[in-house]
């Protein structure tokens, strides 16, 4: 969390660069390295996606050699939606941090909270998918509550209950719908966001900003993937974003 606090304030800057690499693997290896090289400046975090690196032989020292390249200053996200009973968990758990040598992992929380503590480590953060950003989470996001409330209104309580808990909670919001990620805002006021859905999914940074910045102006990290893989200048795709990103928080949008 401190890492990723002080990453923030020295890039000025919420970007997540996220890394999932597509192409054969000689090229995959030169732009990934591009890719790191030419955003680091801008970004407050990495997301390497652990299935575009298990889909390829030598996935994981390839993913290792990814981690390895990114500035120690800079919070890396293995988005891998872990998610299942805790004592394989703990495994999980083990590859992300001590394998991989990530900071922070992604979780689906479906299988309860024991699915999702084995990964709250000191100094690493948890994020939590509460509202995803495809077109078909509605089917099981949308479900009513007895209790009322949908179901990702339940899993973002839950989520931060748990932070108050044990702290090291984050929830990843989609970027795609900025009044579902306002009402997890209204829920949970103060835990970080990873927001994903901004480049190819079309989400609106703006109303994004909008609807899920804290008073203080973070806690969200806006992730972007293929729009800087295929960018033809990822550094001026990334200055870009964190440019306008800056304008808008300077407004207070
Ligand atoms: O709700 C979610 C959770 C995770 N993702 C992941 O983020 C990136 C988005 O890539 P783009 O190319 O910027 O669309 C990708 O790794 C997804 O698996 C998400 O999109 N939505």
């Amino acid at each position: 969390m401190q890492k990723l606090i002080q990453r923030v304030q020295k890039a000025n800057s919420l970007l997540c660069v996220g890394l999932d690499p597509v192409g054969d693997d000689a090229q995959v290896a030169r732009r990934l390295a591009d890719v790191i090289d030419q955003t680091h400046e801008f970004a407050a975090a990495f997301k390497p996606n652990l299935a575009f690196f298990l889909s390829r032989e030598n996935g994981v020292q390839l993913l290792r050699e990814t981690v390895q390249r990114i500035p120690q200053d800079i919070p890396v996200i293995l988005d891998g939606k872990f998610g299942d009973i805790a004592s394989t968990a703990e495994h999980y758990a083990r590859f992300a941090y001590d394998v991989v040598g990530a900071d922070a992992v992604t979780v689906n929380p479906y299988m309860g909270d024991d699915a999702v503590r084995p990964f709250v480590r000191e100094g690493k953060l948890v994020f939590v998918l509460a509202k995803t950003s495809n077109k078909s989470q509605y089917s099981m996001q949308n479900m009513a509550l007895t209790r009322g409330g949908s179901l990702a209104h339940g899993v973002a309580t839950v989520a931060c209950r748990l932070d108050a808990e044990i702290g090291g909670i984050g929830l990843v919001v989609g970027a795609t719908y900025p009044e579902a990620l306002a009402d997890v805002r209204e829920i949970c006021p103060e835990q970080w966001f990873l927001v994903p859905g901004v480049g190819a999914q079309g989400g609106d940074l703006a109303a994004t900003l909008r609807a899920g910045l804290r008073p203080d102006g973070a806690g969200l990290l806006i992730n972007t993937s293929r729009a800087l893989w295929q960018a033809e200048d990822a550094a001026v795709t990334a200055r870009d974003l964190v440019a306008q990103m800056r304008e808008l928080r300077a407004v207070g949008v």
